[in-house]
């Protein structure tokens, strides 16, 4: 389990605050307004910002003082995820070895993987010549072969159609379900991600002010998220 107190940073003079659990197989939502500190949580939790306070742990052990290379997560980013100059197998092969050199045996993780998300077929291609769904599916892919045990995902699926985006998110909640990988998932999208969720977190001015079950989209626990979903009034 993913355990988070209190967890402290500062950015351009602003406090952020972050507690939160999230358990292996579990899909969090992430919402809140543009500026409210979604990515800075993702960053926070990745080690590319370090934290002044607070607890950081996976599966009982202590990760706050690790670099990011040696924490859990693996992090997917709305955009630029792959290397244009490099084929989609070497893209993928940057996740088990960043000298391209793999062993039999990581082959066949990369193989496995590329048919898990139908992307076998363009191994040799590289980046530029695909559409955004099949670079994203290449960006998860490469996550894929990590192993990682939390995946952390910023935006992710949000340059793509609406049909794609579900076809992503269902792509997700599968491997979540079925690799037990802890997903953090940074949307602007609470009525399409939240069919593949378990729960959702509302972060607003810089902490996460509540999570609960997705169920409360219908009635928002409070006044700012209801405004947050453009609700008028709760109830
Ligand atoms: N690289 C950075 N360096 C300094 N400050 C940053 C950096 N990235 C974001 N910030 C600041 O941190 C605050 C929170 O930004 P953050 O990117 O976490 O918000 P967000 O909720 O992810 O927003 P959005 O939905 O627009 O992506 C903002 O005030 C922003 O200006």
């Amino acid at each position: 389990m993913l355990l988070v107190e209190k967890l402290q940073t500062r950015r351009q003079g602003r406090t952020f605050e972050f507690s939160l659990q999230l358990q292996p197989g579990e899909i969090g939502l992430l919402l809140g307004r543009s500026g409210s500190g979604k990515s800075t949580l993702l960053e926070l939790l990745a080690g590319f910002l370090p934290a002044s306070s607070g607890v950081l742990s996976a599966d009982g052990q202590n990760i706050a003082h690790l670099p990011p290379a040696q924490r859990p997560f693996t992090m997917l980013f709305q955009q630029n995820n792959l290397f244009e100059h490099l084929t989609v197998y070497q893209n993928i092969a940057l996740g088990l070895r960043p000298d391209l050199k793999l062993s039999l045996q990581e082959q066949q993780t990369l193989q496995l993987a590329a048919e898990r998300l139908q992307i076998a077929d363009l191994l040799t291609r590289r980046p530029g010549s695909l559409s955004g769904g099949q670079q994203q599916r290449v960006a998860l892919a490469r996550c894929l072969v990590r192993r990682k045990p939390y995946l952390l995902l910023d935006e992710p699926f949000s340059a793509l159609d609406p049909a794609l985006r579900q076809e992503m998110m269902q792509e997700v909640r599968q491997l979540a379900t079925e690799q037990h990988i802890g997903v953090l998932l940074v949307s602007h999208q609470p009525q399409e991600a939240k069919d593949q969720a378990d729960w959702l977190g509302f972060i607003d001015d810089g902490q996460l002010k509540f999570t609960a079950p997705v169920s409360t989209l219908q009635q928002p626990p409070t006044a700012e998220f209801a405004a947050y979903l453009g609700m008028s009034s709760l109830g």
